[in-house]
């Protein structure tokens, strides 16, 4: 059963209230009989990286747009840094950056003018459209027409756009959708340093992987509602989900396998012995004392296991 209130209260290790960027309570969306946002309550405190998680459908993008105040929501509130975001404040606007998905550029500009073209709109210098040229690795690419950018180009041109006036809370609504996995890694590490100097992210995505290495937490989504919010590291650890470890093949026989201390069970693959455990430093430590640790690899549970445990379904990005 979903967890309505699956946004925790937001307090700092003295047990304080941490100001929040975004409140949202009991928001609701239909779309006629789809309810693509069922009652989602959620905090985001400023600074954080947050991620929205969850398949295709799960209501990701319309929870955002809720959040940005670009739909009128059917039931509940939302307050982005302090501030209702429906009726629409424009003085909201300059404080909020929203990446626009790469379609929606200025047809036939080039990507110099492309972000000046955002610099003038938020009345910023078009230098600090070139700053951001520059942070994003789009220099060479100046010239050249957004027509002409690759996948990923044309996805770290968007998140330049939508960060050129210095947005304290930043939205990024799946922003390596639609790359190969080379160009989704190369943009970790743009998207992991946007929320230095304390901007708050919020970021949609339905890969694991990517919620797993940028965010400090991660709302599971399904069929419009929020089924947990939490820290990636204790999302898997409120799994109580077993460890497995992998012996290569040839170093340790089945029988000798469930005899070790803490192993649950052992079973046979291709790629050797696989033994469960919920206490895999107890096994590493005795494989090692038995001199078999060559080619021995540990997998604790992912999110994959946290969605399967949340939804009984298998994950399906
Ligand atoms: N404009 C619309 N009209 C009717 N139904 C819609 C509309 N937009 C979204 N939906 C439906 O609402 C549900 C949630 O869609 P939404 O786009 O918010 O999900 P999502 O998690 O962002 O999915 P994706 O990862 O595919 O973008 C889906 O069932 C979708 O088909």
């Amino acid at each position: 059963m979903a967890d309505r209130r699956s946004g925790v209260r937001l307090v700092d290790r003295r047990g304080g209230r941490v100001s929040a960027a975004i409140e949202v309570v009991d928001l609701a969306l239909s779309y006629g009989e789809v309810r693509a946002v069922d009652g989602v309550s959620l905090e985001v405190a400023e600074g954080e990286f947050v991620g929205v998680l969850g398949p295709n459908g799960a209501g990701k993008t319309s929870l955002l747009e809720l959040v940005e105040g670009l739909r009128r929501p059917d039931a509940g509130t939302v307050r982005v840094l302090g501030q209702p975001v429906w009726p629409r404040d424009p003085r909201l606007l300059p404080r909020i950056g929203v990446q626009l998905q790469a379609s929606s550029f200025f047809e036939r500009l080039t990507t110099r003018e492309q972000i000046h073209t955002f610099a003038s709109l938020y009345g910023v210098a078009p230098a600090r459209g070139d700053e951001w040229l520059e942070r994003v690795g789009l220099v060479d690419k100046a010239d050249t027409r957004v027509e002409g950018l690759s996948g990923g180009q044309a996805q770290r041109l968007s998140i330049a756009c939508a960060l050129v006036h210095d947005p304290e809370l930043v939205f990024l609504d799946e922003p390596t959708a639609a790359l190969d996995p080379q160009a989704r890694r190369n943009l970790w590490d743009l998207l992991a340093g946007i929320n230095d100097s304390g901007r708050t992210v919020v970021l949609t995505t339905h890969y694991m992987d990517e919620a797993e290495v940028l965010c400090d937490r991660v709302a599971v989504m399904d069929a419009g509602r929020v089924l947990r919010m939490d820290t990636p590291a204790a999302l898997v650890r409120g799994l109580d989900a077993p460890a497995r470890i992998t012996v290569a093949p040839g170093q340790l026989r089945l029988d000798e396998a469930r005899a070790l201390p803490a192993v649950e069970d052992a079973v046979e693959s291709l790629d050797g012995v696989v033994l469960v455990t919920r206490d895999p430093a107890r096994v590493v430590a005795r494989l090692a004392e038995d001199d078999r640790l060559d080619g021995v690899r540990v997998q604790t549970a992912t999110l994959e296991d946290v969605f399967l445990d949340l939804t009984g379904r298998e994950y399906r990005a």
